[in-house]
């Protein structure tokens, strides 16, 4: 599929992106070929189908009639054998290639309703290769601490020799081009992932778009060829990883719909589909036999768009593993036969697992740790510049009118300039977060690497609830003749998820928790992919762009309210805390928790160090204005300029007063914070957790606007129809009215029988203007009158045709915008979930919070409200005994941060409520646009359709 984003491709030969292989090529391999038998169903039984092929020990599948007939495999699954089983022998070794740089493929091959879609994708009790794959993909990284990934999907089917993008709906009908490096969808839409819950959410979003239909063997048959793709760009951690290659490898995971024996179905489209299907698949066989022929000087790989797009995997770049899935029944033995000895000839296709590496420069995962180093460093510039200040140059004694004037000018830019730095380090902290956690980090802090010759074993992941709630929770829950769909086998996975349930709720992280706090060398911490950017990435408007980091990413505002202003840094100070207490959980080598209470508290300091900068230039205004005053007291303009001033300056000693009591508070509260982690690690998770909930909500918030304009826009772009509707029916009306007159006039004429020839042929008169030699007047204005008639007719025409073609693209646009209003919608609905379960966590914590301090009969009566009211009044009451200070101490903070969680929950309850209502409001505008469309649609219609019978038809 998809390979490289255009602006990597766009290169071209002067400066190769690939080095290509590596310089020891590696040995050959062949083609993993194994064979999954499923469990005969009861309609099978019913039917008294007997078994008619099965697996001879773990290598060798054997005719049931005539046992001479065998075949052998790399290994044969029986009926009861698990998806994850066969993902350990069948997938595992090309996930896990793909990861360090070769190219994989894994496909699955076999006849309608023998379990294909079981295999590749499967359902919540046991999930198919693609998910696995997946998890094993970030359970991969978790274990390369040595490493940073860039991880991209693509989703694509091929339906009736169509390439539809199955992320993007509007992406049909794609074409695929060839270049240097192989063949590529071009304009598929690639997605950066964060996450297995993140990927896994597109694959299921993909799967609606997907076409399925009812066959006579399989209720919901899959009509179309799925490939999933995993881009993985690598390269080593840290800064001093200048010029080193970059590897770069891809994916494929393939579910290819089933062949079909005529007899699977009749009619319509069905048969196009199978006919299409069954040609595919005919030539991916032809391939594969010329592949193996060692004769043929000609394979077919343009006969079918899937083979076209498999044709390097085919050729034999990278790994390739292919799941033969067969039915036992006696009803499809010849079908099954036939699969048998295509898995047979696949077998002898050779491969080679080298490893893809990029040189060039620009790999999407250099270009964001370039940026990244860069933005650092014009960070660091422009914190050095605000310290600094502008010095205001002395202009001499002698000229103090002039020196006066440039203070006062001095002052304002300063003033603005500082205000703007401000915004532009805001800025630049919120891009650099952006693009880091795009880029993902193992928050293993040990150095074993997967690169490494001989990796140890790895610990296998679970599925958490988010994960397996983006798989189906049955698939093809029903078989025809309304049977059950239990097959005859132990429900593979059932036991498992059951008993691993206990074990995944204590351990669940949920999507947002795969990867922590990341760090990086010389700088303040990152978070890293903490969170599901899912909003910057579906909103990448332009295909094969992989980010849409520009746009929509509404983090700006969130920093940088919490950098202006005094109110608003009690909001960076809870940013501070999310990110340090998530590090603190770590526990790892470097503290960062202290890194940031001293970031934030320098920022405090360089606020303070400002406002007195401001404060100094307002007394010396203020000075000058006094002196002014003193000279004439009657000017009221420099009394007004005077009190001005005046507030400013006890404005800002205010802020002063309040930043100085913040210091030493941050800095005490950073050590309650310390001190409460000690005692509540969960404690910290919750708060991260609110954290990144509350950006969700942000980005949530930015995405509802974007609907919102893009409605807007609709909403205008439907009142210029409207207007020009009117406007065509005005011009219809006279055009009418000029019919009309012309009709009476000819009549008129016919009774006068002025002329004869036009009283017979009054009416062809109308349509066909006739030329009668010698004859003028009255005939020519007429036909003059019938040419212009006939003009408008067909600019209306023409007009129509275009309003139809406006409409079309307005219905399309519509209804992709009420598409991401829906999206937004049940988004949300998950968020407020979230955070109503966070505030029960919440609630449960503070009473456990309550039951550690040393209770007190009045305290252990009283609930969590009682005990908050009991400490307070406390406060007010003499000091208690000396050894009692600390702990009192430690309460009050504890306390301090209690309340400041829960204004931060209220905060984002309020948010929640908000996007609600601008959800709802979002909805009755989508609403009223359709009412909109809807009467446009109508009131055209019927219009044009008059017209039409009137005039065009006559
Ligand atoms: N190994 C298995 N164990 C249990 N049930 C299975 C197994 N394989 C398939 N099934 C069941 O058999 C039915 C058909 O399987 P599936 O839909 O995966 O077939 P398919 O090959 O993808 O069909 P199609 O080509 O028509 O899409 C489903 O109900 C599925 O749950």
């Amino acid at each position: 599929s998809s390979r490289l984003t255009p602006e990597l491709s766009l290169d071209g030969p002067a400066s190769p992106l690939f080095a290509g292989l590596d310089e020891d090529p590696a040995p050959k391999e062949n083609v993993t070929v194994t064979v999954r038998f499923r469990p005969l169903s009861p309609r099978e039984i019913r039917q008294g189908e007997e078994v008619a092929w099965y697996a001879d020990g773990d290598t060798v599948v054997r005719s049931e009639q005539n046992p001479s007939v065998a075949y052998a495999y790399d290994r044969v699954f029986a009926p009861t054998t698990t998806t994850r089983q066969v993902y350990d022998v069948a997938a595992q070794h090309v996930v896990s290639g793909a990861m360090e740089g070769v190219n994989g493929t894994i496909f699955a091959y076999g006849v309608t309703s023998s379990g294909k879609t079981h295999t590749m994708h499967g359902d919540q009790r046991s999930p198919g290769i693609i998910p696995l794959a997946v998890k094993d993909a970030f359970s991969i990284i978790q274990e390369t601490p040595n490493r940073e990934f860039l991880l991209r999907v693509s989703y694509l089917e091929i339906y009736n020799e169509v390439v539809n993008d199955l992320l993007n709906p509007a992406g049909q009908n794609l074409r695929i081009r060839e270049d240097p490096q192989g063949t590529f969808v071009e304009g598929i839409k690639e997605e950066v992932v964060l996450s297995p819950a993140h990927a896994l959410s597109l694959i299921a979003a993909g799967e609606e778009h997907r076409h399925v239909g009812s066959t006579n063997f399989n209720l919901l048959s899959s009509r179309s060829h799925t490939i999933f793709t995993l881009t993985v760009e690598s390269s080593p951690c840290g800064e001093s990883n200048e010029g080193e290659a970059v590897t770069f490898s891809q994916l494929n995971l393939i579910d290819l719909a089933g062949s079909e024996s005529s007899r699977a179905e009749t009619t319509g489209v069905r048969r196009k589909e199978g006919s299409y299907i069954n040609k595919s698949l005919l030539t991916l066989g032809t391939v594969i036999s010329k592949l193996t022929d060692g004769k043929a000087t000609h394979i077919p790989f343009r006969d079918s768009k899937l083979t076209r797009l498999l044709q390097s995997s085919l050729s034999g770049q990278g790994r390739v593993s292919l799941i033969c899935t067969v039915t036992p029944a006696s009803s499809n033995s010849e079908e099954t036969h036939n699969t048998l000895k295509f898995a047979h000839r696949a077998k002898r296709i050779e491969v080679q697992a080298s490893q893809n590496k990029i040189i060039d420069e620009k790999s999407l995962i250099k270009k964001y740790q370039n940026e990244i180093r860069r933005l650092k460093e014009e960070l660091e510039q422009l914190k050095m510049g605000i310290i600094t200040g502008t010095p205001v140059k002395d202009a001499g004694e002698d000229n103090i009118i002039l020196w006066k004037q440039k203070l006062e000018d001095g002052n304002v830019k300063l003033q603005s300039r500082l205000e703007q730095e401000e915004e532009a380090k805001a800025a630049l902290l919120a891009r650099i977060q952006r693009l880091t956690k795009l880029i993902l980090v193992s928050t293993k802090a040990t150095q074993t690497s997967r690169f490494s010759p001989h990796p140890g074993p790895r610990r296998r992941h679970s599925f958490g609830e988010e994960e397996l709630a983006y798989l189906p929770y049955k698939r093809r829950d029903i078989v025809l003749d309304n049977e059950s769909n239990e097959l005859l086998s132990p429900v593979e996975g059932l036991g498992m998820t059951l008993e691993d349930s206990k074990e995944e709720k204590k351990n669940r992280k949920g999507i947002l928790n795969w990867f922590k706090l990341r760090k990086r060398e010389g700088g303040a911490s990152i978070l890293t992919s903490s969170e599901g950017d899912k909003s910057s990435l579906t909103k990448s408007t332009a295909p094969s762009t992989p980010i849409g980091e520009s746009v929509n990413f509404p983090s700006e505002p969130r920093i940088s309210n919490s950098l202006v202003g005094e109110s608003a840094s009690v909001d960076l100070f809870s940013i501070g805390h999310g990110e340090f207490a998530t590090d603190s959980l770590h526990g790892e080598e470097t503290p960062l928790a202290s890194r940031k209470t001293i970031d934030h508290v320098d920022l405090l300091r360089e606020q303070l160090k400002i406002l007195s900068g401001e404060v100094a230039l307002h007394t010396s205004v203020l000075k000058r204005l006094t002196e002014e005053a003193g000279r004439s007291p009657n000017n009221e303009k420099i009394q007004m300029e005077m009190k001005k001033v005046n507030d400013e300056i006890k404005g800002k000693k205010h802020q002063i007063a309040s930043l100085e009591r913040q210091i030493p508070h941050s800095i005490s509260n950073n050590q309650g914070m310390a001190d409460k982690l000690e005692l509540t690690p969960s404690y910290a998770e919750l708060l991260e957790q609110l954290n990144e909930k509350s950006f969700d909500l942000e980005v949530k918030a930015a995405d509802n606007r974007v609907i919102q304009d893009q409605l807007n826009e609709k909403t205008t772009e439907c009142m210029e129809l409207q207007e020009e509707v009117a406007h065509l029916k005005e011009q219809l009306y006279q055009t009418l009215q000029a019919k009309d007159s012309l009709s009476n006039s000819i009549m008129m004429q016919k009774n006068a029988g002025i002329n004869h020839e036009t009283d017979n042929h009054a009416d062809q008169e109308l349509s066909v203007p006739r030329e009668v030699p010698g004859e003028t007047s009255p005939k020519e204005p007429q036909s003059v009158e019938i040419d212009e008639l006939k003009q408008k007719v067909c600019e209306l025409i023409e007009v129509k045709a275009q309003l139809e073609t406006r409409n079309q693209k307005l219905l399309e646009e519509s209804t992709y915008a009420k598409g991401l209003a829906s999206a937004a919608g049940v988004e949300l609905k998950a968020l407020s979930e979230e955070v109503t379960k966070l505030m029960n966590q919440n609630e449960k914590l503070a009473s456990e919070l309550a039951s550690v301090r040393s209770p007190t009969p009045r305290r252990a009566n009283s609930g969590l409200r009682g005990t908050r009211r009991d400490s307070i009044s406390r406060r007010h009451e003499p000091a208690p005994r000396r050894d009692n200070n600390a702990g009192y101490e430690r309460e009050k903070a504890l306390e301090a941060v209690l309340m400041e969680k829960e204004q931060k929950e209220a905060e984002l309850q309020r948010r929640i409520e908000e996007s609600k209502q601008k959800e709802a409001f979002l909805e009755s505008e989508l609403a009223n646009m359709w009412v909109l469309v809807a009467k446009l649609k109508k009131s055209q219609g019927h219009d044009l359709e008059d017209f039409d019978t009137k005039y065009i038809g006559s």
